[in-house]
C-alpha cells in the first residue's frame, strides 16, 4: 500500500529553523520544582494484571474467542489493564521498534528538534518533554469543561506520528488538521519503514481487541470495529532518560494520568518503572512481561460503557538507573463518531455518566493547543 502523501510526507521539505524560545522551555521543563517522593509500587500477585494469552482468540472457534473475551472483560471491570501474549506480532518488528526508538533518542537535541512541532494545532514529532495530558482522572477528559492538566515527569522526551494512511483509506487525502502531518526524521529511512510496519501490525491487531471488547461487553462482535474505520489513531516512542543522583521523582518518568483513547497498546522494554492505580488506591507495579504488550482502557472506552469498562490512573517511574523506552498506540474513533454511553450501562443505579461527545471535538482539543501548552 502507498502511504498517503498527507500522512507521511516527510517533513525535509519544509523543514524551518527551529523557534528558538524552545531553549528556554527546556530550561524549565529540565528544572525540577518540587521535591516529590513517591513510596514504592506494591508487587502484587500478577492476576492483579492479568497476562492473556490472544492466540485462542486469534485462532479459535467460538467458545476459545469468547473464554478470552471473558478473562478480558474481568480485567477491564476491575482494573482496566491486561496483558496479551501470542498476539500475532513478531517478536523482530517489537525489537525494531524499540531500537528504532534508542537510535533516534541518541540523536542531537537539535536534530531531534528539527521535527518539534512548530505550530499550534501540530503534534506530531519529537517533544523534549510531557507537556499536557487530558485525564488527570478516570474519564476526566470526558467531563465538560474538561482542560489539559500539566502532567509531571519532566525528563520524558516522546517522538509522537499518526496513523498513516494507505490508498484505501477513506481519508487518504483529507486535508484537515485534524489528521495531523507526520514529521519524520531526515535520513532515516529505516525508521519510517519499521514505525509503518508497525502501525499496522498493530492496527490489526487493534481490530482484533476491538472484537474481544464488544463480546466482552455482549455487544455484537464489529460494534466498535464499526466505529474505527479510518481511526485517529495515535502512537508515540517514549524515551525516560536514566535517573540522575538526587533528581526529585516527581520529574522522573511521568505523572499519574489517564489516556485519552478508546484503549492503549503499550510495547515496555525490560527496565520495568510502570504502575497502575488500582480500585482500592494502591499503586501496582506492572512490570515488563517478556512478548507482551500491555493493554489498558481509555477515557473514551469509559465514556461508551458508562463506567462499566474503567479508564486508569497509571505513572511511569524509572527507578533503575538505565535508560527505559517504551512505544504506545492509542486507538481513538473515527472523526464523524459521537461517543455515548451505550443504552445497556444505562440504568436507573447507573445513570449517564457523561454527555455524548463529539470525538471530532475531542481530538481537535486534544490536538489543539499543545504547541502552545508546550513551547510557550
Ligand atoms: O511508557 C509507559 O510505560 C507508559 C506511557 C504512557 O502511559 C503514555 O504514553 O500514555
Ligand atoms: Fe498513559
Amino acid at each position: 500500500m502507498v502511504p498517503s502523501p498527507n500522512g507521511c510526507a516527510g517533513s525535509t521539505a519544509t523543514r524551518k529553523p527551529h523557534d528558538p524560545r524552545v531553549s528556554s522551555l527546556q530550561e524549565r521543563i529540565m528544572t525540577p520544582t518540587a521535591e516529590l517522593r513517591y513510596e514504592q509500587a506494591e508487587t502484587v500477585a500478577i492476576e492483579e494484571i492479568p497476562i492473556i494469552d490472544f492466540a485462542p482468540f486469534l485462532h479459535g472457534g467460538a467458545a476459545d474467542r469468547a473464554r478470552v473475551a471473558q478473562s478480558i472483560r474481568e480485567a477491564c471491570r476491575r482494573i482496566g489493564f491486561f496483558y496479551i501474549v501470542n498476539h500475532g506480532v513478531p517478536e523482530s518488528l517489537r525489537q525494531a521498534v524499540l531500537s528504532e526508538a534508542r537510535t533516534f533518542f541518541a540523536r542531537s537535541r537539535a536534530a531531534k528538534m528539527e521535527t518539534a512541532p512548530l505550530l499550534d494545532g501540530q503534534w506530531c514529532g519529537y517533544l523534549p518533554g510531557r507537556g499536557a495530558a487530558e485525564g488527570t482522572q478516570p474519564g476526566g477528559s470526558l467531563l465538560p469543561g474538561a482542560t489539559k492538566a500539566k502532567v509531571s515527569g519532566g525528563s520524558l522526551e516522546q517522538f509522537n506520528m499518526m496513523r498513516v494512511r494507505d490508498a484505501d483509506d477513506v481519508n487518504y487525502d483529507a486535508r484537515d488538521p485534524i489528521y495531523q502531518r507526520n514529521r519524520w526524521p531526515a535520513d532515516a529511512p529505516g525508521f519510517v519503514e519499521t514505525m509503518i510496519v508497525n502501525q499496522r501490525a498493530l492496527r490489526s491487531l487493534g481490530t482484533s481487541l476491538m472484537q474481544a471488547f464488544a463480546l466482552a461487553l455482549g455487544l455484537d462482535e464489529g460494534f466498535f470495529v464499526g466505529m474505527h474505520r479510518s481511526p485517529l489513531a495515535t502512537f508515540g516512542l517514549n524515551f525516560y532518560p536514566a535517573p540522575v543522583a538526587g533528581q526529585p521523582s516527581a520529574d522522573v518518568g511521568v505523572g499519574a494520568h489517564c489516556d485519552a483513547s478508546s484503549f492503549t497498546v503499550l510495547l515496555q522494554d525490560d527496565v520495568g518503572g510502570l504502575e497502575v492505580r488500582d480500585s482500592g488506591g494502591r499503586w501496582i507495579s506492572a512490570p515488563h512481561v517478556p512478548g507482551a504488550y500491555v493493554i489498558n482502557i481509555g477515557d473514551t472506552m469509559m465514556g461508551w460503557t458508562n463506567g462499566e469498562f474503567v479508564s486508569t490512573l497509571h505513572r511511569v517511574v524509572s527507578r533503575k538507573p538505565v535508560d527505559r523506552f517504551s512505544a504506545t498506540m492509542f486507538m481513538n474513533p473515527d472523526r464523524e463518531v459521537v461517543v455515548r454511553p451505550i443504552d445497556r450501562f444505562v440504568t436507573k443505579e447507573n445513570p449517564a455518566r457523561y454527555e455524548p461527545f463529539s470525538n471530532d471535538e475531542y481530538m481537535r482539543r486534544f490536538f489543539g493547543k499543545f504547541y502552545d501548552t508546550m513551547f510557550k
